[in-house]
């Protein structure tokens, strides 16, 4: 997984929306290792830049990103299909990226705490299983890059430990991370911070 260089690099980004100025000219490179929490009040940008450096956004926004490694971005809404089960939701998810058994799909599943679950209709589940659904693909992600929009929304305490550890474990490992987050990570990891002062305004 080790690369060498940055894995992305963002020249003068610069957003407005409804006439107001989110953020301008943020530049800055996610290096191997580098664990990075992008914060702001509600409102202030965090998704929508995501969104750009994902390559999702493709208009609308000045500054440029240059992607220099696979990545993996995961949005804060569920992508989970109701009338799938988390062992199919997950297959569906990761089919783009590889070949995976059912051993690996139900390990991945097992590691979020979805033990039992595999067959279980996704509407029958829980916001924060449905979460953990959208989670396991982290363990099948061979991209050195993630990009995570509030990844901790709906997980319960053992399960932001689990996803604090796994997230300083890739970022250790060669790979980055990049996330949205209101709380502050509990980890003994150099967290770099690149805060959005633009929030909620009338
Ligand atoms: N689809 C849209 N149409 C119009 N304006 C939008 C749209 N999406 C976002 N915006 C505007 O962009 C601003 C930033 O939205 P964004 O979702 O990036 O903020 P955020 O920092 O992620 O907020 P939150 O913490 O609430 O998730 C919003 O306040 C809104 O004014």
């Amino acid at each position: 997984m080790l690369a060498a260089g940055p894995l992305l690099h963002a020249q003068g980004l610069g957003l407005e929306r409804g006439g107001r100025e989110l953020f301008r000219d943020l530049s800055f490179a996610v290096e191997p290792g580098h664990l990075m929490q992008v914060e702001g009040a509600n409102g202030a940008g965090k998704t929508s830049l995501l969104r750009i450096l994902a390559g999702l956004s493709r208009y609308g926004f000045s500054g440029s990103v240059e992607r220099c490694a696979p990545l993996l971005y995961l949005g804060h809404h569920s992508a989970v299909k109701a009338m799938l089960s988390p062992r199919e939701n997950l297959a569906w998810h990761i089919s783009g990226a590889g070949s995976y058994s059912r051993e690996q799909i139900d390990e991945a599943l097992a590691r979020v705490g979805l033990y039992g679950y595999e067959d279980v209709p996704s509407h029958a589940l829980s916001a924060g299983q449905h979460r953990r659904v959208n989670l396991a693909r982290l363990y099948l992600s061979a991209a050195p890059l993630w990009l995570l929009d509030e990844p901790f929304t709906a997980i319960d305490r053992d399960g932001v430990a689990e996803l604090e550890a796994l997230l300083v474990g890739h970022a250790q490992q060669g790979g980055a991370v990049v996330l949205t987050s209101h709380q502050s990570l509990s980890v003994s990891y150099q967290v770099a911070m690149l805060s959005l002062s633009a929030g909620l305004q009338p």
